[in-house]
């Protein structure tokens, strides 16, 4: 495999697989029996209104929450008990709601940032001893990281000097700098106006038909969406009540009455 083409890292695995998730925090339930595929080569959303337990969700994917029932897996293989750090390894990469960027560094070092995190989590000692191909390889998906996010232009500038939407753009292309095959976005439209979204969604489009990977997005944002996903999961306080493509999301009364007619969509 050549180095570019590790940050195309399409494994051939199945994507992302809930089953039958429940999460419980003492008498609440905050998911209640949420099955969900997010295959690679697809975006796939969980759509739901504020509390509806969509990052509680988020957070069984990437490790930080054990379920009370239920299990993950990531490409056929049970993950539900890994630690973050062992499913970052086997693929998974994840952004975080708030942007955590490094204001004094460059774009270009905050995207090298996300390649050395995954090299170190899985070799520590590599990222003190590093070898001058490895060094190359850092450079060459830094760079191919920063095209497949369209931003280029901006690797000298500095995050504290760019608008919120180039923010999101720097902190996806860090974590597509991982390698990772299955990508795990919490909330990327929070504060974007409509054309950064927009803008924002047609990155993640090619991103995913050039790399392959797939994309789990986890949003309230409607129009993001509808826009840019292949399927949709629709939950309501905790309970999945809809899951189809855009177009059956949009026609279904169920998610209409529950999520629709609260943004006053159409
Ligand atoms: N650690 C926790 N302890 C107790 N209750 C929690 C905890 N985390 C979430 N909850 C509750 O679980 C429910 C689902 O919350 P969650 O944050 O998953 O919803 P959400 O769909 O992501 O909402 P939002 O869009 O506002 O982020 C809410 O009632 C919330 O108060």
């Amino acid at each position: 495999m050549t180095t570019a083409e590790r940050v195309d890292a399409v494994t051939g695995g199945t994507g992302l697989r809930l089953d039958r998730l429940v999460v419980k925090f003492g008498g609440l339930t905050a998911v209640n029996g949420l099955s969900l595929d997010a295959p690679l080569g697809r975006v796939t959303a969980l759509l739901g209104p504020n509390g509806a337990g969509k990052t509680t969700a988020f957070n069984v994917c990437s490790g930080l929450q054990r379920p009370t029932d239920g299990s993950v897996e990531l490409d056929g293989r049970d993950i539900t008990a890994l630690s973050p750090q062992t499913r970052a390894r086997r693929g998974l990469g994840r952004t975080f709601q708030k942007m955590e960027l490094f204001d004094h560094a460059t774009v270009r070092d905050n995207v090298s940032m996300g390649r050395e995190a995954a090299m170190a989590g899985s070799l520590p000692w590599r990222q003190i001893f590093s070898t001058r191909r490895e060094r190359e390889e850092l450079v060459e998906v830094t760079a191919r990281a920063l095209e497949l996010c369209g931003i280029v232009g901006l690797a000298d500038r500095r995050p504290v000097e760019l608008s919120t939407g180039q923010r999101r753009l720097v902190e996806l292309a860090r974590v597509v700098a991982g390698g990772f095959s299955m990508l795990l976005l919490d909330e990327p439209s929070s504060g974007l106006d409509k054309a950064e979204t927009q803008a924002f969604g047609e990155v993640l489009r090619k991103l995913v038909a050039t790399t392959g990977c797939g994309i789990l997005i986890v949003e309230h944002d409607m129009s993001l969406v509808m826009d840019l996903s292949d399927y949709i999961y629709v939950m309501e306080f905790g309970t999945p009540i809809f899951e189809g493509t855009p177009d059956e999301v949009r026609r279904s009364p169920e998610v209409r009455a529950a999520y629709l007619g609260t943004e006053g969509d159409e």
